[in-house]
C-alpha cells in the first residue's frame, strides 16, 4: 500500500487564511496593523525567492511588509545597525534576517542583536530557552510547520516514538523540543549516530532534517510510520536541469510509510505560513493582548 501524502501546500493556504482573519480582527478591534521586516544580504537566488514570497504573503495577509536588501559586501556592523533601527521602530513587530548570511558575517551575533520580542524566527537564545523550559516563546517556523503536519495524521502525538535526524538550531533541536512538549519519546540522531538506519526504524514519527539529498532510504522506515521531510535539496537531472528532492528517497519511502510529506509541497510552504502566524503572535504580545 502506498502512503497518504500530507499536503503542506493546502495546509499552508488554510493557515494563511486564519492569519488574514486574525489580522483583520487586530485592525478592526484594536486599530493595529502588524509589520514584518525582512532583511536579505547578498544575491543567493533561493533566498531572494523566499524573501520575495515572504513579502508578498505578508501583504496578502493584510500586514505591512518592509524589505531591506543589502549587497553582499555589507559589513557586520552595518547589518547590526540596521537590526538596531528595526528593534527601535514601533511600526515593525517582527524582524527576520534571511539565512544563510555571507561568510564574513557572524550569524549568532546578528541573531543575538534582534529584540527577542520581535524575533519571529524564534532563533534568539531567549526564545530557544523559553521553548526549552515550557514558557511562551516565539518558535522557529519550520519546526512548527512539521508538528502541524504530523498532527494532521495523528491528532494526539502523545507516547509516539519520534526520531529527528539532524541537530541544527533552526530545525533539529527545536522540532525535538516541540515533540517533547507533545509528549513524544524523542531521539535526536545525527552524523555520529551509530547504526542510523536501525535508529530510524524505531520511529513512529520520523523527521528528516539532515540536509543531504535522499539520504534516508525506504528500508530505514518502519512500515506505517509518518515521515516528515524537511530537506530542500536541488540536484542535477540527466537533462542538464535541476530538480528539488528531500532528505528522504521519496519513491522508496512512499511504499513503506503510512503518511509522508512530499518535496516540494510539504514542509516548505508551511515555513512562511507559520512566520506570518508568529508575526501576529508577536504583535499581540507587544500590545498586551492574549494569544489567538
Ligand atoms: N531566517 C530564516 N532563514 C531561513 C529559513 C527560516 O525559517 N528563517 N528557512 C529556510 C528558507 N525558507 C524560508 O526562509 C524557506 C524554504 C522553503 C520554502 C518553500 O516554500 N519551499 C518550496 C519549494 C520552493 C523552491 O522551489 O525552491 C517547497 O518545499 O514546496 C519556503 C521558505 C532557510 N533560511
Amino acid at each position: 500500500m502506498t502512503a497518504r501524502i500530507i499536503d503542506g501546500k493546502a495546509t499552508a493556504a488554510s493557515l494563511r487564511e486564519d492569519v488574514a482573519a486574525a489580522v483583520a480582527r487586530l485592525k478592526s478591534e484594536h486599530g493595529i496593523t502588524p509589520g514584518l521586516a525582512v532583511v536579505l544580504v547578498g544575491e543567493d537566488p533561493a533566498s531572494a525567492v523566499y524573501v520575495r514570497n515572504k513579502g508578498r504573503q505578508t501583504v496578502e495577509a493584510g500586514m505591512n511588509s518592509y524589505e531591506h536588501k543589502l549587497d553582499a559586501g555589507t559589513s557586520q556592523d552595518e547589518l547590526l545597525d540596521l537590526v538596531a533601527k528595526l528593534n527601535a521602530d514601533p511600526a515593525v513587530n517582527g524582524i527576520l534576517v534571511q539565512l544563510p548570511l555571507p561568510g564574513h558575517i557572524d550569524t549568532s551575533a546578528v541573531i543575538a542583536t534582534i529584540d527577542p520580542a520581535k524575533d519571529v524566527d524564534g532563533f534568539h537564545v531567549v526564545n530557544a530557552g523559553r521553548l526549552a523550559t515550557g514558557l511562551p516563546a516565539l518558535v522557529p517556523c519550520t519546526p512548527v510547520g512539521c508538528v502541524i503536519l504530523a498532527r494532521q495524521v495523528h491528532s494526539d502525538l502523545s507516547g509516539m516514538e519520534a526520531v529527528v535526524v539532524g541537530r541544527s538550531n533552526i530545525v533539529g533541536k527545536p522540532v525535538a523540543q516541540l515533540l517533547l512538549n507533545e509528549n513524544c519519546t524523542v531521539t535526536i540522531a545525527h552524523s555520529r549516530t551509530r547504526d542510523l538506519p536501525e535508529v530510524c526504524r524505531r520511529a513512529d514519527l520520523l523527521i528528516a532534517a539532515v540536509g543531504r539529498p535522499e539520504m534516508i532510504r525506504g528500508d530505514w522506515i518502519r512500515p506505517g510510520a509518518t515521515v516528515i521531510d524537511v530537506g530542500i535539496n536541488r540536484i542535477p537531472t540527466d537533462e542538464g536541469k535541476t530538480r528539488l528532492v528531500g532528505d528522504v528517497a521519496f519513491d522508496e519511502a512512499v511504499e513503506v510509510a503510512g503518511a509522508i510529506t512530499p518535496v516540494p509541497g510539504g514542509v516548505g510552504p508551511m515555513t512562511i505560513a507559520c512566520l506570518l502566524r508568529s508575526t501576529v503572535e508577536a504583535t499581540r504580545r507587544q500590545n498586551g493582548l492574549e494569544p489567538v
